[in-house]
């Protein structure tokens, strides 16, 4: 099997370009949009005064308390994480920038059905009937050649801003590795993590990034921005504009949704599926969405971060033994996309050693 993982889809393609609508023109919500069980609104199940936790990178208990959010929330803010603000705010505006782009212009840089970077709707729009409120932009490796595409004559200071993101993620997302891993005791030097590097650096390591764009939308009730699912990931960081959205489902999506505030400056991180099977499932990967609203452009851009191509993940010696048996088998992260591109949600069950009633069991239908 190839292990590049820009091949992870050569044999899912996903033709879902041409549902790409010009949403600044829609004046009521097109019967394709409409998810008629957007759940909350049949039974409100939104779940108040409980709010995911907020780690200051700088307090000493931060390892404590990043355990603490893993095992009960799959997902935590994070602040004084140390990526500049600027960067922040520039990222933000090159996002917009991008999506403030007329259609046809976007669908120059239009993602290829069996590639992985480039302009379109989400990947996962193919497992579900309705469509979403949503466009997406996705950079795997240089986005020199889509930047080109987009702005003939001025893509520097896109590509610029990109590079110096990424390189800001690369360095959060190790140290979120082990802060992580830490408050479960292990360490660079545990057995199983030879693939971090002499260093711990996690050399290779691969990532993505995927900026969204949710137009102010004439019904958003009715609509969904990005449906619910779990990120491939080792773990994901998010960064969202002033704009509420994100919502997060507490004990499985059946326990009700939960948005996640804003917090200016602040960013958002995640556990995606390969750390909850080196974990053993004691870090559970949290399923979440985006809901839209009626008056505001909400942005988000989603740093994916995943092992070398090669590097073969399972539940770590020192999480599995005695009366803790390994309950995953191993997989590369271009396998594990594959099967996602496949299955969906239902990837994970299938990674499975030992089937239990606790796993979701979806075989990755089609939806709504
Ligand atoms: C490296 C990745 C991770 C991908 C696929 C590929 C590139 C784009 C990522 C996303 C981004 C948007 C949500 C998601 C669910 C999607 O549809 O595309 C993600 C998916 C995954 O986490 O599975
Ligand atoms: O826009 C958001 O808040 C969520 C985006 C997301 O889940 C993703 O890109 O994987
Ligand atoms: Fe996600």
């Amino acid at each position: 099997m190839p292990s590049r993982l820009s091949d992870a889809f050569k044999d899912h393609p996903v033709y879902a370009h041409c549902k790409i609508i010009d949403f600044g023109s829609v004046k009521e919500l097109p019967d394709s949009y409409v998810w008629a069980a957007r759940d909350d609104e049949a039974t409100p199940r939104i779940i108040t005064g409980s709010s995911v936790p907020v780690v200051d990178l700088r307090d000493p208990n931060a390892v404590t308390l990043i355990g603490l959010a893993c095992k009960e929330w799959g997902m935590f803010q994070i602040t004084n994480h140390g990526v500049p603000k600027d960067l922040m705010v520039e990222l933000e505006r090159a996002g917009r920038g991008l999506f403030s782009l007329p259609l046809q212009q976007k669908m120059k840089a239009a993602r290829k059905p069996d590639g992985i970077s480039g302009y379109g709707v989400a990947r996962i729009s193919s497992f579900f009937r309705k469509r979403m409120w949503s466009e997406g932009f996705t950079i795997f490796g240089s986005p020199l050649e889509h930047a080109r595409q987009l702005w003939p004559h001025d893509h520097t200071r896109f590509c610029d801003v990109i590079g110096r993101y990424e390189e800001e993620m690369k360095l959060l997302a190790g140290k979120l590795m082990w802060l992580m891993l830490g408050s479960l005791g292990i360490s660079p030097n545990s057995e199983g993590m030879g693939w971090a590097g002499p260093n711990g650096d996690f050399p290779g390591a691969s990532h993505a990034l995927q900026m969204n764009s949710y137009p102010a939308c004439p019904e958003p009730d009715r609509a969904m921005g990005m449906a619910a699912h779990t990120d491939s990931t080792l773990l994901t960081i998010l960064l969202q504009n002033n704009t509420i959205g994100l919502q997060v489902a507490k004990e499985g999506s059946a326990g009700g949704w939960i948005t996640v505030p804003t917090i200016p400056g602040s960013l958002i991180v995640n556990i995606g599926d390969l750390l909850h099977v080196l974990t053993n499932g004691t870090y559970p990967s949290v399923v979440h969405r985006a809901v839209v609203n009626r008056v505001e452009h909400r942005l988000s851009v989603a740093y994916l971060y995943g092992p070398q191509s090669r590097t073969r993940i399972s539940p770590l010696p020192g999480l599995t033994g005695g009366d803790r048996p390994a309950l995953y088998g191993a997989v590369t992260w271009r396998e594990y996309l594959g099967m996602k591109a496949e299955h969906f949600d239902g990837a994970l069950s299938m990674l499975r050693l030992r089937r239990g009633a606790s796993e979701n069991d979806n075989a990755g239908g089609i939806r709504e």
